[in-house]
């Protein structure tokens, strides 16, 4: 079974509004927010009611086509600005997504080309954009679900597959990406058994990941971060499939905090680890992982997560959103266009294209 609900579903015409499945609240409510305006998915997004790459950047090309909204019955020109203006604003939201500022990159693009047409053509065109956004991220999904379960091919029935925060259907327009290929594999009849980190500290793997595994009825089992040495030693984890945020030209990947970690084990395991993303989350303007912003987020989130206070009030807490698995740990990166195995910046390019 595929998930009821939609992670994003835009509504209507150019007038319409962007329904976001509420991420936050998950397992325990399922609730929808409808977005009338671009300040509603800044907060969605900054919040992480909607999160993961490839979901934020759909989410802010929709947003820019409610920010349109706004200059219908205005000029071309003004019409460009506001488009200009909502695009500076959303790419604030989150830092270290590259996929939202590529998705922005190109709703700027078709508002900045747009001549000899009124800003309801123009209303139009974005919306579009932001829909062929959508679907190619979908389509992206399964391909990337596709060239990991051929990757994965020789694995034996039954192998362990260990995953960290959520790269599953709830951070994608489509099926996801390391949850893709998991999904892929257990199609093919594979059965996967999939470990999955709970993700300190805002468990979108207990949350998120189990939530979709079990919906599709796969095999797992929840984890603290802080046993899946032990679980890797114990043999039971044959391969790490995680998604990744921004991956710089040498292959450098930053992904949810701890991610780095679980590479470091991998190898020392002799595990092998794989990032799944689309082309999309390649950032070709960067050399190496140190050029990637890491996203600070707030104490509260550790030390008052869901609620409960788990730790004396005023402590320091330093609370990076993310990590950088350098290039050398990682054995192959899964795109929608194949694999890029131990990547290097050659390869790289020769998949994804060089930065002019
Ligand atoms: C296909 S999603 C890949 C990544 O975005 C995912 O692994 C991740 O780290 C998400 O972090 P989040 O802070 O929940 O947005």
């Amino acid at each position: 079974m595929t998930q009821q609900i939609p992670t994003l579903q835009w509504q209507g015409d150019i007038e319409g509004v962007l329904v976001l499945l509420d991420q936050k609240l998950l397992p325990a409510k399922t609730e929808l927010i409808v977005c009338n305006d671009v300040d509603q998915v800044w907060i969605a997004i900054q919040e992480l009611s909607v999160r993961g790459a490839p979901a934020i950047g759909i989410a802010a090309a929709y947003a820019v086509c409610l920010g349109a909204q706004v200059a219908l019955d205005t000029e071309l020109q003004p019409m460009q600005q506001r488009v200009g203006q909502v695009c500076d604003y959303l790419a604030e939201s989150r830092p270290t997504a590259v996929n939202l500022t590529w998705a922005l990159a190109r709703m700027r693009q078709v508002a900045d080309q747009a001549t000899d047409c009124g800003p309801r053509e123009l209303a139009q065109a974005l919306l579009s954009e932001a829909q062929a956004i959508h679907a190619e991220d979908a389509e992206m999904c399964k391909s990337i679900g596709r060239h990991g379960a051929d990757l994965l091919a020789e694995f034996p029935v039954g192998a362990g597959v260990l995953t960290h925060c959520n790269a599953g259907a709830l951070a994608t327009g489509g099926q996801g990406t390391a949850l893709s290929v998991i999904f892929e594999l257990a199609e093919r009849g594979k059965q996967p058994r999939v470990w999955v980190d709970e993700t300190r500290p805002l468990l979108q793997g207990a949350r998120l990941t189990t939530w979709e595994l079990m919906q599709r009825e796969i095999e797992c089992t929840l984890i603290c971060d802080s046993a899946a040495a032990h679980v890797m030693a114990a043999g039971q984890i044959q391969a790490v499939i995680t998604g990744a945020d921004r991956i710089a030209v040498n292959g450098d990947a930053a992904n949810k905090i701890g991610t780095y970690g679980v590479a470091l084990l991998a190898r020392s395991h002799g595990i092998p680890f794989y990032i799944a993303a689309p082309t999309s989350t390649f950032d070709m303007a960067i050399a190496t992982g140190n050029e990637i912003p890491i996203e600070q987020r707030s104490g509260q989130e550790v030390v008052q997560g869901f609620g409960s206070t788990t730790a004396p009030a005023g402590v320091a807490v330093y609370n990076p959103a993310f990590d950088v698995t350098p290039a050398e740990l990682i054995t192959g990166i899964i795109t929608e266009r194949g694999i890029v195995a131990t990547p290097t910046r050659d390869r790289i390019e020769a998949l994804v294209g060089r930065n002019e």
